[in-house]
């Protein structure tokens, strides 16, 4: 048995309710730290509303967030990204007409908030932000492309870069929604082999449909249904769970 303290995140009964329908409907998830937990579910399972509730973009209607311990379910979104969750960001959020580096350098300087329009911190700050820039641009195997407008790299380098970008805040838990989507099927083994590494040193948090990919990363595996969860387990036990296959896997197993 896993005590609680074992789990980084822990939620029970949540639930978020849009009108009558319930997208989630009492959901008691456990995250254990230093694992790459991967939700699947077939499209409407509630899996991105769930994401919505954990980060804070939507409030939930009931239940209860423990993160690290604490019950983060009043804490607004920045308030979650400042306790250390962090979700990847969409392509959106890339300063297209930046460098690579800068655009790395932009996101450690988010960690600081206002402590970063401390004129006398200020020097040192950007050397540390410069260096975390280059460690994540090595890690993200982007190195040569630096200097490189963001807008410049290709799809599934942008989509890298996304995540890269989410890690420069040192986050305990890194959340990822469906990281490959979109991506061309050469990119596809750079992102997997990024998530894979990244789950060495951090908490994973991922929703994910490509299940070669599911099957060989994750640790635990959450299967949710119609809001709430089906099965929970191993990579092992839930593809030899019949409810699974039979609600979700069905074709791909
Ligand atoms: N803003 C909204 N208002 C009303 N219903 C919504 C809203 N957002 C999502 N839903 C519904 O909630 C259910 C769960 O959607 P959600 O996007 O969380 O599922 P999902 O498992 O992430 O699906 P997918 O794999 O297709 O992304 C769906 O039936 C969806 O239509």
């Amino acid at each position: 048995m896993n005590s609680p303290a074992q789990y980084l995140l822990q939620t029970q009964d949540l639930e978020l309710a849009y009108g009558a329908f319930h997208a989630v409907n009492g959901v008691n998830l456990k995250v254990e730290a230093g694992t790459i937990h991967t939700i699947i579910g077939p499209n409407g399972a509630g899996k991105t509303s769930l994401f919505h509730c954990l980060t804070g973009e939507r409030q939930a209607t009931a239940g209860t967030i423990l993160f690290n311990g604490k019950n983060i379910i009043k804490k607004p979104a920045h308030g979650r990204v400042g306790l250390g969750m962090a979700r990847s960001f969409q392509l959106t959020s890339l300063f297209q007409n930046l460098s690579v580096r800068e655009n790395l350098r932009l996101a450690a300087q988010g960690r600081d908030g206002l402590a970063a329009l401390n004129f006398w911190r200020h020097l040192d700050s950007r050397r540390e932000h410069l260096e975390m820039a280059d460690q994540v641009l090595e890690r993200l195997q982007l190195t040569a492309r630096a200097d490189t407008l963001a807008g410049e790299l290709s799809h599934g380098q942008q989509r890298v870069l996304e995540v890269g970008m989410s890690i420069c805040s040192r986050p305990k838990l890194l959340m990822l929604d469906e990281p490959t989507s979109g991506m061309g099927i050469d990119d596809i083994p750079i992102m997997t082999q990024l998530i894979s590494d990244l789950g060495r040193d951090h908490t994973v948090l991922l929703i994910e449909h490509n299940m070669s990919i599911v099957m060989s990363i994750s640790q635990r595996i959450t299967v949710m249904s119609h809001g709430q969860i089906l099965v929970e387990g191993t990579p092992e036990f839930v593809r030899a769970d019949e409810r699974v296959r039979s609600a979700y896997l069905g074709e791909a197993a």
